[in-house]
């Protein structure tokens, strides 16, 4: 019998307002990309299956402090987290400490995080160097990545990088549910076959042509 379901992670997009987060999910999701920033209100998500045969729902915050309460609720649900700054703003890259401290206190430990540096097409205006975003993340003990949602540089690898960390963490549990999944379709199939023929009999009978 085939067997196709996903696996399906909940990702979460974290970073001050304005660095980019929505432009990054659109451009993996739809591919485009808007050079106008209309502010995210509370929460977003968007659905993308990857070629690692992966379902990730990822989950685009606000940026800005006022909607902080209801985004913090998304945190405890989160299988992965996207820290994102702009490369061409140094208080957004300062405030990265301030988003890991509340996922530290409101995320699950097993949490798997990347950091992201925005923006990474707008060479003239660099505030903050690879080298320094290259530093934290390893201070942080994350994986980094410079993308440009603007020239889609990075984009595709950053997302799939994340749902690889989520699925090498979750690997024991994600195979046992397979495995009992298993056993449970071919279950199923076995007690298909057996009552099939009783099924058709009874449908022939109240047929009424
Ligand atoms: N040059 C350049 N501009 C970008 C890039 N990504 C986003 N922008 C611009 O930055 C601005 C803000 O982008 P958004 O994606 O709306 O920012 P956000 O982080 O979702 O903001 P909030 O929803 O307020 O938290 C927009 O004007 C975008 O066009 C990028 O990679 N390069």
């Amino acid at each position: 019998m085939a067997k196709q379901y996903d696996v399906l992670f909940r990702l979460l997009m974290l970073g001050d307002s304005g660095v980019g987060k929505t432009c990054m999910l659109r451009r993996f999701t739809e591919n485009e990309f808007d050079s106008s920033h209309i502010s995210t209100i509370g929460i977003d998500f968007k659905m993308k299956t990857l070629e690692i045969e992966v379902r990730v729902q990822i989950w685009d915050t606000a940026g800005q402090e006022r909607y902080q309460t209801i985004t913090k609720q998304y945190y405890r649900r989160a299988q992965g987290i996207i820290f994102v700054y702009d490369v061409t703003n140094q208080p957004s890259f300062q405030h990265v400490a301030k988003w890991v401290s509340d996922v530290d206190q409101n995320a699950p430990d097993t949490v798997q995080r990347i950091l992201v540096g925005n923006k990474c097409d707008e060479e003239l205006g660099r505030q903050v160097t690879r080298e320094q975003g290259s530093k934290l993340a390893e201070n942080y003990g994350m994986e980094f990545f410079e993308t440009s949602a603007s020239t889609n540089s990075c984009i595709t690898e950053s997302y799939t990088r994340v749902a690889q960390l989520v699925l090498q963490a979750h690997k024991r549990d994600v195979d046992s549910l397979l495995g009992s999944l298993d056993d449970y379709l071919d279950k199923v199939a076995l007690e298909d076959d057996r009552v099939l023929p009783h099924i058709i009999g009874d449908s022939q009978k109240n047929c009424a042509c």
